[in-house]
């Protein structure tokens, strides 16, 4: 039987998921507690990571190698880059990018290292089943790069910088690390991001106000999705 890894990095982003499980049992492993249940009949793991990259690969590692997820979606928040994204709209990623990884004084292009590639895309079928409930729910969901670094970014130019080097549209501080994982682990996965701020100077004052809700916003568009795999 298939079972879904639902994965955030915050409390706040797996809170209003957990709520929603039945046969709950919370494991702790790896520093971390993971919470084994089901979902209208579906088996699923949640954990948040912590914050940023690090934690996050160790995470996913252990959902798919310790509790033998099959499949993992990423439920959380993001800082906007396109000018298309307001607070609470909804982005899934095409592929994702690490915006702070770079070795250019040897010639690679940000993002790169030798064997790596710079952008990791994620599963199609994933967005497909994304597409099919963003349709029967009649909301607009963005699709697009995300770019992951160990940085909040709260700098118009910052941002500016990473949105054109990297082509992306939303940034975040865990999407790139789970993408390595599953790709490297051949786990078809997804990354779903309701934004909270703007990355811009007022970041941090939006981040704070908006975070609950927004993390509520992509919780229960994830869970819609389990419906659907
Ligand atoms: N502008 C932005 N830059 C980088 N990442 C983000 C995100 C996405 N998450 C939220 C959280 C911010 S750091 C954090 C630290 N302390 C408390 C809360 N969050 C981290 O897990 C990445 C939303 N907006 C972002």
């Amino acid at each position: 039987m298939s079972k879904i890894a639902i994965m955030g990095a915050m409390p706040e982003e797996i809170e209003p998921i957990i709520t929603k499980l039945d046969d709950l049992n919370v494991v702790e492993y790896a520093a971390n507690k993971y919470y084994e249940g089901s979902y209208h009949g579906k088996k699923v793991v949640v954990a948040y990571s912590k914050i940023g990259k690090v934690f996050a690969t160790l995470t996913a590692t252990s959902l798919i190698e310790k509790f033998g997820c099959d499949t993992l979606l990423f439920s959380g928040v993001a800082g906007a880059i396109s000018e298309d994204l307001h607070i609470g709209d909804l982005i899934i990623a095409d592929g994702l990018c690490q915006h702070d990884l770079d070795i250019t004084a040897f010639g690679h292009p940000y993002g790169y290292v030798p064997e790596g590639e710079v952008c990791i895309p994620t599963d199609e079928k994933l967005r497909e089943v994304a597409k099919k409930v963003a349709k029967a729910k009649g909301l607009p969901l963005k699709e697009g790069i995300i770019a992951t670094g160990d940085q909040f970014v709260a700098d118009h130019e910052r941002k500016e910088w990473i949105g054109k080097t990297f082509h992306a549209d939303a940034l975040e501080m865990e999407g790139a690390a789970v993408a390595v994982v599953c790709s490297s682990l051949d786990v078809p996965y997804f990354i779903l991001r309701a934004i909270s701020d703007s990355a811009d100077m007022d970041a941090s004052f939006n981040f704070d106000e908006f975070l609950e809700s927004s993390a509520k916003i992509s919780a229960d568009f994830i869970l819609a999705m389990v419906e659907e795999i």
